[in-house]
């Protein structure tokens, strides 16, 4: 991909290295450092996250896709860089809204000729027609800054003795600075943290908000999550938490609808044919650029069942609708496919999971009426419902302290 390679500077991000030993590499340490062993790590910081955005919801509805987009900032520069995020206006939170609008737009691989024409990279920016590369000289700032600044911040709290505990941090201090391989490895330190930067920053933002749209266009399924909830966890006074992970049937067939319906990555990311192959009887190339249509896959009728199109997650239910349905496919086929798989993806549902079981608990999510914008999505490698009014309303005046008092302490 050479305009989100060489000329926008993404080249240090998972997702974009060819499969080679160097994408090897930072694919097993990113793969350990989500490993579901981590889960005491990682998941406490998580509800941390919902919480406050609990809160922040309860405060101000209206900017919920900002608060969105903090929990998941919030929440990945917590674990990657031991950054303690506040604020949506916070700069690492700007930083990285900046950087994935630079990557969604240079990630439209047939928006650039350069992407087929790899020798008009060596235009320079200034030559007629050359938009490309002013394009690309602006988003390069952000590109190179998004990795680099965040890895600087966790390395200085290290010197200075105050640093908490991260990814970042446990992966320095594993190093030895004398090593000759010392650099190679902190490349490798910058590059996976990064992937875990981007990846997790605009992902799940745009699940979290699909979700908030279903409520309003199915208030059945609120309706009937909500009494799954209540029956489960409300009734004990308290918020849910990853105790009820996986105890609640209908909220995980809930959230995978929400995966399916509207796929993040609708074509997943192109894939580069290192040899000659034959599939169906099509000769396929080596060099080759394969677009995967995980639309397609998720709106298949045989896999999926009758009215792919229609949000209903009663499709993965049995015919009581009490339990899952072992018989439908809970395959992760939103996340991409064989070796490139997303390497996050159990950590993506985990998210979603949360942010849905502790909202459907103290809220009721409603329409306004009038608004036309109700899903509508933008269009690119990564797909978000376009900005939406919507009513986010406290169940009660005991929803409401609930969320007041389910605030969790600095970790
Ligand atoms: C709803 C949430 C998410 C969805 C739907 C999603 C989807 C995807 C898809 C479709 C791919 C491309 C797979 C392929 O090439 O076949 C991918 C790759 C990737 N994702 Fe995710 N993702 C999500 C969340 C995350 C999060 C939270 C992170 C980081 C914490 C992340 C990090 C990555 C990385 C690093 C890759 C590149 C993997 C490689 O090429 O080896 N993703 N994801």
């Amino acid at each position: 991909m050479p305009m989100m390679n060489d000329l926008v500077g993404f080249d240090w991000n998972i997702g974009f290295i060819p499969y080679d030993e160097k994408w090897k590499e930072r694919r097993k340490v990113f793969q350990q450092l989500f490993h579901q062993s981590k889960a005491d790590f990682y998941r406490p910081r998580l509800l941390k996250a919902v919480r406050n955005c609990l809160v922040h919801l309860l405060d101000d509805p209206e900017s919920y896709r900002g608060h969105c987009r903090l929990l998941a900032g919030s929440f990945i520069l917590d674990v990657a860089y031991g950054l303690d995020i506040q604020s949506k206006d916070d700069f690492y939170i700007q930083l990285a809204e900046r950087g994935m609008r630079a990557m969604a737009l240079a990630g439209t691989f047939s928006g650039y000729l350069v992407n087929f024409i790899p020798s008009l990279k060596y235009l320079p920016w200034w030559f007629p027609g050359a938009q490309f590369k002013r394009d690309a000289r602006v988003w390069r700032r952000d590109a190179e800054a998004m990795p680099r600044d965040c890895l600087r911040f966790a390395e200085d709290a290290l010197k200075r003795g105050d640093a908490r505990s991260c990814f970042a941090t446990q992966l320095i201090q594993e190093l030895e600075p004398e090593n000759e391989e010392f650099s190679e490895k902190m490349k490798v330190i910058h590059d996976v943290l990064g992937s875990i930067y981007s990846g997790g920053s605009d992902t799940v933002v745009s699940s979290f908000t699909t979700f908030l749209l279903t409520m309003v266009q199915n208030p059945d399924v609120q309706k009937k999550a909500q009494k799954d909830i209540d029956e489960a966890v409300s009734r004990l006074g308290r918020l849910p938490d990853f105790r009820e992970y996986r105890a609640l049937p209908y909220i995980q067939a809930l959230v995978w609808e929400v995966l399916r319906w509207r796929p993040v990555a609708p074509v997943a990311v192109p894939h580069f044919v290192t040899e000659d192959d034959v599939y169906n009887g099509y000769c396929i190339p080596a060099g080759s650029t394969v677009f995967a249509n995980s639309w397609a896959v998720l709106h298949d009728e045989a896999v999926y069942g009758p009215n792919p199109d229609a949000f209903d997650p009663s499709r993965f239910m049995n015919p009581s609708n009490d339990d899952l349905n072992p018989e439908i496919s809970m395959g992760y086929d939103m996340f991409g496919f064989g070796r490139r798989i997303c390497p996050a993806k159990l950590i993506a549902v985990e998210s979603l999971w949360v942010f849905v079981v502790s909202v459907l608990a103290v809220f009721d999510i409603k329409a306004v009426d009038g608004e036309e914008n109700i899903g509508r999505y933008t269009s690119g490698m990564l797909i978000h419902p376009h900005p939406f009014r919507v009513q986010i309303l406290p169940r009660s005046i005991d929803a409401a302290n609930l969320i007041r008092n389910g605030v969790i302490a600095s970790l």
